[in-house]
């Protein structure tokens, strides 16, 4: 079967004991709350990637990121398979702004509101919370059920 690949960022800002949440005004993963991310461009690489989505979406300039993860995910009866690099970022500069895109807000660690985001989040936030880095491949039904699953811990990124 021929799958194209679509490669995508996602910037997770963490301070002390919070994490910064945009919850997407409209398109792809609209009325969810997510981190921050897009597509990646032909001219630029991934982390550059992050850097600008995260910039374009929330106004913050990410100063240092971490490659923490990389998720796959496919939908039934759709060839594409999104492949979504995911960033901790803890130095940054400015304040998150309202965007088009995002509207930000800080949520403490224990006061997630995953039935408000996309369902692999509930399973993976818990390994990046612990530092832990980790790869998965979700198969979707739509945009709200996850038929199965695979959540590997990493080493290395
Ligand atoms: C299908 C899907 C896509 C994304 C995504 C696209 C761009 C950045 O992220 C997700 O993000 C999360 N947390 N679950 C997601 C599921």
């Amino acid at each position: 079967m021929s799958t194209s690949q679509k490669i995508f960022t996602l910037a997770m800002v963490r301070k002390t004991n919070a994490l910064l949440l945009g919850l997407k005004k409209k398109g792809f993963g609209e009325g969810k709350w997510n981190g921050f991310g897009g597509k990646v461009e032909k001219d630029e690489t991934i982390s550059e990637g992050a850097v600008r989505e995260l910039e374009e979406e929330s106004g913050l300039v990410a100063k240092c990121l971490t490659k923490i993860g990389i998720l796959e995910f496919e939908f039934v009866g759709d060839p594409v398979l999104f492949e979504v690099h995911v960033f901790d970022v803890t130095q940054y500069e400015g304040e998150p702004v309202e965007t088009e895109e995002m509207k930000p807000q800080w949520f403490p660690e224990d006061g997630i509101p995953y039935e408000k985001m996309w369902p692999d989040d509930i399973l993976w936030y818990p390994l990046y919370l612990k530092g832990i880095k980790f790869r998965g491949h979700f198969l979707y039904q739509g945009y709200d059920t996850i038929l199965n699953y695979t959540l590997t811990q990493m080493d290395h990124l």
